[in-house]
């Protein structure tokens, strides 16, 4: 292993300087197998892990440059309910990243690239496990994803829970310490749950410098929420829980996944499936998500439905004989309960309508499914930590199959304000594969109606209505906010 690590990778190179494609030294050139379909046509609004919406949909057909039948390569497969996916982040816009990262569930602090699931590492590879609907011809048909239209996919693996989900919690070798040669650094165990390192100090805020290097980066931020690298400052109590006095250790139980949901992971950081809660644990946290005490302004929709999937981190009791630290379980947030302005509502029924001359779904099998994946999106937060903090006021837009959304978020509740048929086809990695036209849409709302509806609206409410008509009237360019400016009337 220390021969390896001393000779290091060395990519051969050509006369002409080109790095040679060599599996020896680990330079594998890598050709999609395909190029994802997916109801999220941007990373705006795509779940931060597949467990989040289960109703989430895509296709994926294997590329005919790859195998002259891609049906032979996916026999047997329909056998599976699940498969891992492995993509590339093509969309991260650069190729860079940095050693360390925040995380939106750690909100703010820093913490190893690699204790993470941001996008933005080394090699820009992504590992989803999704369910698998069925296989028909050179195609498979997924559920439960969390990756934007026109991903390349490098992959696909059966999951196998006997071999993917450890079954037992395994008492630790013994010293593993391959080299001798090297300062002895003091590891971390999950046994035995303490540190001196660097990054353990970062997140905790506590404690004298390490007497190893550890640099301080400069704060940055990013409106990238996957990756999360912002710098906004946090409160100790919080980024105690990180400690790995905090971690979780659960014993080896075997569960098996809620039915429609992955069986994966929390936001940022896989756990294999987890225990259910029991009928009236699961009721109290049903009942907090969905926000009882919330104000629900007249006329809007007040349904007390499961807003969403439940969040895996509030579901989640135990894991497979696994151990991952409290941040990864314990959102920053309370779930967002999740409302629809009638507007949004007759939106809504007009994408679904019966009528071919409406706009229809490509992905959802009715305007329910649609609710359902709009809901869980949002009710997760899927606002970056820097636009949680510092742009609370802003209007959020995404688009999910073709269904183009805008909302705004308040205090423990996003609200859908529009959605509207999103028209623009993206732009494909692919050309030559016959991928569904999804895209995000700049649309005129005449929002007068909306504006009045406002009017009813209590307190708080109105206050941060206020607010953000403000803010809309200050950022101009966003065409809704242009128009949302020009039809509300003063307050
Ligand atoms: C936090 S990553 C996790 C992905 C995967 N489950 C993993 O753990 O590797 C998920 C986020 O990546 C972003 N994303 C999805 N597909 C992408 C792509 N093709 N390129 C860049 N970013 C992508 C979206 O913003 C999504 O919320």
């Amino acid at each position: 292993m220390r021969g390896l690590q001393e000779r290091g990778p060395g990519p051969a190179a050509t006369p002409c300087g080109c790095v040679k494609p060599a599996l020896e030294t680990g330079n594998l050139l890598t050709e999609p197998i395909g190029y994802l379909e997916s109801c999220f046509s941007a990373k705006n609004g795509t779940p931060r892990q597949p467990s989040i919406c289960s109703h989430s949909r895509a296709c994926l057909r294997i590329r005919k440059s790859i195998f002259n039948n891609p049906e032979h390569s996916l026999m047997g497969l329909e056998q599976f309910s699940h498969v891992w996916i492995l993509f590339v982040f093509h969309k991260n816009g650069h190729l860079s990243c940095k050693a360390k990262v925040q995380p939106p569930r750690l909100n703010g602090a820093k913490t190893g690239v690699f204790s993470t699931r941001s996008p933005h590492r080394p090699n820009a590879i992504g590992l989803t496990l999704a369910k698998l609907e069925k296989v028909e011809g050179g195609a498979v048909y997924l559920s439960g994803i969390d990756m934007i239209h026109g991903t390349p996919v490098l992959d696909i693996k059966p999951y196998i829970a006997d071999y993917d989900s450890p079954q037992n919690l395994i008492e630790p070798l013994g010293d593993f310490n391959l080299q001798n040669n090297q300062p002895k650094t003091k590891t971390v165990s999950p046994s035995d749950g303490k540190s001196d390192s660097c990054e353990q100090q970062q997140l905790s805020g506590y404690g004298k410098p390490s007497p190893y290097r550890c640099t301080e980066e400069k704060p940055e931020y990013s409106e990238d929420g996957a990756s999360g690298d912002n710098d906004v400052k946090h409160d100790r109590a919080e980024i105690q829980q990180s400690l790995p006095e905090h971690r979780e250790r659960v014993a080896s139980l075997g569960s098996e996944p809620r039915s429609g949901q992955s069986p994966s992971v929390a936001e940022e950081q896989v756990g294999p499936p987890r225990l259910e809660q029991s009928p009236s644990e699961e009721g109290a946290d049903e009942r907090l998500r969905a926000g009882e005490a919330a104000v629900v302004p007249p006329g809007h929709s007040a349904k007390r439905r499961p807003a969403a999937p439940p969040h895996p981190s509030r579901t989640a009791a135990a894991a497979h004989g696994t151990v991952v630290p409290a941040w990864v379980r314990e959102a920053p947030a309370a779930p967002l309960e999740v409302r629809f302005t009638p507007h949004a509502e007759m939106d809504l029924g007009h994408l679904s309508s019966e009528d071919v001359s409406q706009a229809s779904f490509k992905y959802f099998q009715s305007a329910e499914e649609a609710r359902c994946a709009i809901e869980a999106v949002l009710s997760a937060d899927p606002r970056s930590v820097y636009r949680r903090k510092l742009c609370q006021d802003r209007l959020f837009y995404f688009t999910v199959d073709t269904a183009h959304v805008t909302c705004w978020f308040g205090d423990g509740f996003a609200e859908v304000l529009r959605i509207k048929p999103a028209s623009a086809p993206v732009q494909l990695t692919d050309p030559a594969e016959s991928l569904v036209s999804l895209g995000c849409t700049k649309f005129p709302v005449s929002n007068w109606r909306t504006c009045q509806e406002r009017a009813v609206y209590s307190g708080q409410q109105a206050k941060s209505y206020a607010h953000l008509r403000g803010s809309r009237l200050r950022h101009q360019s966003t065409f809704l906010s242009k128009d949302l400016a020009a039809n509300c009337p003063p307050q």
